[in-house]
């Protein structure tokens, strides 16, 4: 009988992320993370086939983020490390004693190696030039090209506010950026060569996403009006209408040539995309809208109108991009499989339908065109990890195939398949189900519900899109690899099955609605013949540690053990760690609707043995919440076992993080299970 995989082995595939392509020389760039070592490849017109061009070894936590190709396509951008904390500590998981920093460095496309050029984020190198305007804590800079290969750095401009959102015109000489005020935003515009600061149409309202028009006299821009404080975790159904702005550059003025309609919409939600808004070929600009309850791209014309809807259908959209001439838009959606992502096309003027690129059982992501117009994507499947791949004769090739490791086990990994089960409120909620290989009839397995984080996130029939799924993913497959049966729920609160399963009522802080489905799955999983109802497990991380904890105070009858990882256990710590003005005494019906809404308020309960884990530089959920629970558990006398990684983050930036708490679950579940 063969050996059974390891986690190490399961998970020891490269995770392709942040796939970029240059505005020249056909060149498109990929992020490849090996077992915590991350490295970045190219591909270009001058070699088709994929090569590394950085040179990092560690699994040092630094990651690579925000590539970006100089105009040229010659010179590629990228930021190394993470962003500081609140107390200005940037993330250094391996307690490195000489610290460690978030610094944008630089790599051509000739061999050379890359170097560092100096701290700051976001590189956004012009239009047409060779300077690259960056952010330095919140403020705006600029590198230019100085003697040799160096680069002379100095402030732009100096503003109130937070600098974000930098947008070269096409013509490199004015920069658009939006200032974040804490309350509400503004777009500016800087010119180069005069140095003047124009606001366009400077509102109460919340400003963000601009983009040039194709000939550089205007820029679109997003207008959210201003709806207070909000603290998260709850639903959303329905706001004052955004709209979309459009400004003369030059004098600042504004009219708005888009509103959303009251209702189904009126609340905004994004994209993953460069730009919200896309300003594409005959004047169009195409832009997300919630109208139908789902997700789906519009088209209006830059002078106002009705807007067309260019991707009708039961599914989202969610990553976005354009052709380089703004005639198409590429997209990716689960129309037509919910449970899966597939890359799309559609014209701009929605005068045709959307076009499909590959056909199959797999997942694809954030698609885009090189400059010479091939089709890449990030693709994945149930057995496949994420790896970058390019479209040929309708398939999806990957580029970069010397990088799986020998060992991968693709073909002792199961498929999962979708299932779907109602809540006692009636609410359908959505999984996939993985059963041991070989599953013997009439053996009744142990099983454990795999919760997922967010929540605003979506389980597949596949290794996920987020690095932090793609993990979990791994877990999966492994305990269903040791005989366990596996339920990873797609809980209400979740994305990709519409805006009313997302925005579900009592969600969250304000009532925990969720939570329904946890038990409906407990109770689905448990009438099921291979299931042993009293050997039903759960684990989740986050907002799936939250609904592990709850399970184990709420219903003890139908757990028998968890595994936590950095889990909200009180809403009211989980929102202030958002909301740092969050005051608990501000609205007492709401602070204790979140607090019985928490599994603190019913950890009394709890009986059935934890493991938790968690990382003291998390940022998301506080290490604090963690602590007060051992403590409580250990006054009851509860089995508590703990895994704690100093200075580590949220979602573990180290590889041995994920393997070191993936052992130790796996452990962790087969003596307590
Ligand atoms: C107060 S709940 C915070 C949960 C957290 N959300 C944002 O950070 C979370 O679930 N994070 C990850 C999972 O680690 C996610 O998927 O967003």
């Amino acid at each position: 009988m063969a050996a059974q995989p390891t986690i190490r082995q399961i998970d020891g595939a490269p995770f392709a992320a942040t796939l970029v392509a240059a505005p020249a020389a056909n060149a498109v760039a990929f992020v490849l993370n090996a077992r915590g070592v991350r490295n970045i490849w190219v591909t270009d017109s001058t070699q088709p086939n994929a090569r590394q061009v950085t040179a990092f070894t560690q699994d040092d936590g630094q990651d690579l983020t925000s590539l970006a190709f100089s105009a040229d396509g010659r010179t590629l951008y990228f930021v190394r490390g993470g962003g500081p904390n609140r107390a200005g500590e940037t993330p250094n998981p391996t307690s490195d004693p000489a610290g460690a920093e978030e610094a944008i460095w630089r790599v051509r496309l000739d061999g050379t190696p890359a170097t560092r050029l100096m701290e700051g984020s976001s590189p956004t190198p012009s239009s047409r030039g060779t300077s690259v305007a960056f952010l330095r804590r919140g403020a705006i800079w600029m590198a230019s090209p100085s003697s040799g290969d160096s680069v002379r750095v100095s402030q732009l401009l100096r503003m109130r506010g937070s600098g974000g959102s930098l947008r070269w015109s096409p013509n490199g000489e004015q920069l658009a950026f939006v200032s974040n005020r804490g309350t509400h935003s503004f777009v500016g515009v800087y010119t180069l060569s005069s140095k003047a600061l124009r606001w366009m149409a400077p509102s109460t309202d919340t400003d963000n996403a601009p983009v040039w028009s194709r000939d550089g006299s205007r820029l679109a821009f997003l207008r959210v009006p201003y709806a207070g404080r909000r603290l998260g975790f709850r639903a959303t159904r329905s706001a004052q209408p955004w709209g979309i702005m459009v400004a003369n550059a030059a004098t600042g003025e504004a009219r708005e040539v888009f509103r959303a309609t009251a209702g189904r919409g009126s609340a905004y939600w994004a994209i993953v995309a460069d730009n919200q808004l896309q300003w594409m070929a005959g004047d169009r600009i195409v832009f997300p809208w919630e109208r139908t309850g789902w997700v789906h791209l519009y088209s209006v014309s830059a002078n106002g109108g009705a807007a067309k809807e260019l991707t009708p259908g039961n599914g989202e959209v969610e990553f976005v991009s354009t052709s380089p001439d703004g005639t198409r838009v590429l997209y990716n959606t689960n129309i037509g499989d919910i449970d899966r992502r597939h890359v799309m096309s559609v014209v701009a003027d929605g005068s045709a339908a959307p076009v499909p690129t590959a056909s199959g059982a797999h997942i694809a992501w954030s698609p885009v065109y090189s400059s010479q117009g091939s089709t890449y994507a990030l693709v994945s499947d149930a057995k496949q990890p994420a790896h970058a791949a390019v479209l040929q004769t309708s398939r999806w090739n990957m580029l970069a195939p010397e990088s799986m490791p020998a060992d991968f086990p693709a073909a002792s990994l199961v498929t999962p398949t979708a299932v779907s089960l109602r809540a006692a409120d009636g609410v359908t909620s959505y999984g996939q189900l993985f059963l041991p290989p070989n599953a013997q009839p009439g053996k009744k397995y142990p099983t454990v519900i795999f919760l997922h984080g967010g929540s605003r996130r979506q389980m597949l029939l596949g290794w996920n899109y987020g690095a932090y799924y793609h993990h979990a993913y791994a877990l999966n497959q492994a305990m269903a690899l040791r005989g366990y049966i596996v339920l990873s729920l797609n809980y209400r609160s979740g994305i990709g099955y519409g805006m009313e399963f997302r925005e579900a009522l009592r969600q969250g802080a304000t009532g925990g609605s969720e939570y329904g489905d946890v038990v409906a799955a407990a109770k689905w999983l448990g009438a099921r013949p291979d299931v042993d109802r009293t050997r039903i497990g759960l684990w989740g991380g986050s907002y799936g540690g939250y609904l592990t904890a709850m399970g184990l105070t709420r219903n003890p009858e139908l757990f028998k053990a968890g595994v936590d990882i950095h889990g909200v256990h009180d809403w009211n710590v989980g929102i202030q760690t958002f909301v740092p003005d969050y005051d608990v005494h501000a609205n007492r019906l709401a602070t204790r609707t979140a607090f019985l809404a928490s599994p603190m308020a019913q950890v009394k309960n709890w009986r059935a043995p934890v493991l938790l884990i968690h990382g003291d530089d998390d940022r998301n959920v506080r290490f604090v919440e963690t602590l007060t629970l051992i403590q409580q558990l250990r006054a009851q006398q509860v089995p508590v076992e703990q895994v704690v990684f100093p200075d580590e983050v949220h979602g573990f930036l180290r590889h041995e993080s994920w393997m070191r708490t993936f052992e130790a679950a796996i452990d962790f579940f087969g003596r307590k299970m």
